[in-house]
């Protein structure tokens, strides 16, 4: 059974003062013990939000890290620093350190090794762009960047803890979400990559969640599908409120697993 994941992801928003905040009405309300909650703040608030979470059931995140462990790397972060702060997880390929940053799928498959190493569990992105889907490459890329973010990581024996996050670039902070049925099916793709990759066994354990424009009105239609399960929502998980309705609607629907 794969419990579902409401996860959000803070990006570049909240100071440590408004996130503290944020944990606190957080924790006031929740009450939704069949989802996996997880907030990815900024670095500068994973200290304050482990001490504000602990003993709670919410789960810490980071946005990002760099694949050594140390050395003369200036304003990078690595992954043990992460788990002395608390975090179990890390997400790792957004297509804002893509784009934006020019990462490349090796970079970040090397990132996902050293996470798994260390027992920090990825939550590795992939998704393609507009012009990539309007001509018909989604699966190729997808292919591609999954096939790098895992690459070292094939052998691991702790593979199923790795969760993927499908986030079609068009849909990500532009209100246009992708449809339930177009995600369910890049999801199943992906799982059946994984499959190929670690046997259906491990492919059938690993989460795979859908991110893009998730609001609390159309989450329910996301996690009905038969492969996703959970959400990685971006502005909508900035407002504890609607947060929050997005975890009590992905517990809803997939009936409080
Ligand atoms: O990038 C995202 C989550 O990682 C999605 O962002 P939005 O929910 O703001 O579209």
């Amino acid at each position: 059974m794969r419990i579902p994941i409401a996860a959000g992801n803070w990006k570049m928003n909240k100071t440590v003062a408004e996130a503290s905040a944020y944990a606190e009405a957080l924790l006031q309300e929740l009450d939704t013990p069949g989802v996996e909650v997880i907030i990815c703040p900024p670095f500068t608030s994973l200290y304050a939000l482990s001490q504000k979470f602990a003993g709670s059931s919410v789960k810490l995140g980071a946005q990002n890290m760099h694949w050594e462990l140390k050395g003369a790397f200036t304003g990078e972060i690595s992954g043990s620093m992460l788990l002395e702060l608390g975090c179990e997880y890390v997400i790792l390929g957004h297509s804002e350190r893509r784009h934006i940053f020019r990462e490349t799928a090796e970079e970040v498959g090397k990132k996902v090794e050293t996470a798994l190493k260390l027992g920090l569990r990825p939550i590795l992105c992939v998704g393609e762009t507009l012009e990539e889907r309007e001509r018909g490459e989604t699966e190729a890329i997808l292919a591609y960047q999954l096939e790098k973010g895992i690459e070292g990581i094939t052998t691991f024996p702790n593979v199923e803890s790795i969760v993927i996050a499908y986030e079609p670039v068009w849909a990500i902070g532009t209100g246009k979400a992708a449809t339930p049925q177009d995600a369910q099916e890049a999801i199943a793709f992906v799982r059946g990559k994984l499959s190929e990759q670690f046997g259906s066994e491990k492919a059938q354990q690993i989460r795979i969640l859908y991110g893009g424009s998730v609001s609390p009105e159309n989450v329910g239609q996301f996690v009905n599908q038969e492969d996703i399960d959970g959400t990685l929502v971006g502005g909508a998980s900035l407002d504890a409120g609607k947060f929050l309705d997005i975890i009590k609607e992905t517990a809803r629907i997939s009936g409080g697993i």
